[in-house]
């Protein structure tokens, strides 16, 4: 069975560095053409956390240190992560089908998402971006920067950013094309760059998007069938990290409902992906969420394992 399927990768999928990134991709890009290869049409969104606070750190200090350097504003960075992250996927992915003795086009889009400047995340910034540092580390950059700092899920603490809802995607069309025309996509990269309403205008502002809520819209946009969520395990579980943990195969959106009112899924990590699943699936009857691993990802398109969101 061929679908049409939007991919969300994960954190995993890229690596922490520049050097590491290189690596990941790699290994990444198999995945991928593993599942074009069994006939499927792919359009592949990433995450850009580590990458836009890494450039927007290398651009601020590079700044003081030297006026020829001009000070670079977020949503630039933004687009910046978009630029090299989609650079070396796209190199790999079309590396990787050269390989396999196939020319497939694959294309980059530099994608702006357009969100509301009413969302509350303008108020309660969550969306970790960059390095780890420690208590003290953070508690001097925000005397400095007047930057806002949150612990990461027991790993260190974090700059964070406001994340708002994608409203929708400024080159749809575009996308929608180049996808008829069987190119291989890389979209909304980062969540997209998001945009805010200015006056008849739209201008870029200082956020990150949740990469798997802009997937979800981007498959809804595409009409896709599926959307493919790839993280670090390989299905979704209750009781999480417990003795009595138990690794689920499918949810119904009731059962989505039930779990996230126990609180059963970790904010900021796999909270936001049930939702984004949620959403796609809720959007028309027939269609279809799974979250899985990178090295799951063909396997669960043949329907044996992943956790199926229906
Ligand atoms: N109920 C759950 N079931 C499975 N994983 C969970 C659950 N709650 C939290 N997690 C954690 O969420 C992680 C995925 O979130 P995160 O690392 O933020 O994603 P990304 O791959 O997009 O960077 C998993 O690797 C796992 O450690
Ligand atoms: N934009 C985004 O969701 O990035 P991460 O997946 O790196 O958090």
């Amino acid at each position: 069975m061929s679908y049409k399927i939007v991919i969300a990768l994960g954190g995993n999928a890229l690596g922490s560095n520049v050097e590491e990134q290189k690596e990941a991709v790699k290994k990444t890009s198999e995945h991928l053409v593993d599942l074009v290869m069994n006939g499927n049409k792919i359009i592949v969104g990433h995450g850009n956390g580590p990458q836009v606070g890494m450039i927007n750190l290398a651009m601020e200090e590079g700044h003081k240190n030297t006026d020829k350097i001009p000070l670079m504003p977020f949503p630039e960075c933004g687009a910046m992560s978009q630029g090299y992250i989609g650079y070396h996927l796209q190199n790999a992915i079309h590396y990787e089908f050269k390989e396999r003795g196939r020319e497939v086009p694959v294309v980059t889009v530099i994608t702006q998402v357009i969100v509301d400047e009413n969302d509350e995340a303008f108020k309660n910034p969550t969306k970790p971006i960059g390095s780890f540092y420690t208590k003290e580390e953070a508690e001097e950059i925000a005397k400095k920067t007047g930057y806002q700092f949150k612990e990461d899920s027991g790993r260190g603490y974090r700059r964070v950013v406001a994340s708002p809802f994608p409203k929708d995607i400024v080159e749809k069309d575009s996308l929608k094309s180049l996808y008829d025309a069987r190119n291989v996509i890389i979209a909304c990269g980062g969540g997209g760059i998001p945009l805010i309403k200015d006056g008849l205008k739209y201008k870029g502002v200082d956020a990150v998007i949740d990469k798997d809520f802009s997937c979800a819209l981007l498959a809804d946009l595409m009409e896709a069938d599926v959307l493919l969520i790839l993280t670090a395990v390989e299905k979704v579980a209750i009781n999480f990290g417990k003795e009595d943990e138990k690794w689920l195969d499918k949810m119904t959106i009731d059962d989505c409902n039930k779990y996230i009112e126990q609180g059963q899924f970790a904010p900021g990590s796999m909270l936001p992906k049930v939702e984004a699943a949620m959403q796609f699936v809720k959007g028309k009857s027939g269609r279809k969420a799974v979250i899985t691993s990178l090295e799951k990802a063909l396997d669960a398109m043949s329907g044996k394992t992943g956790t199926w969101i229906e």
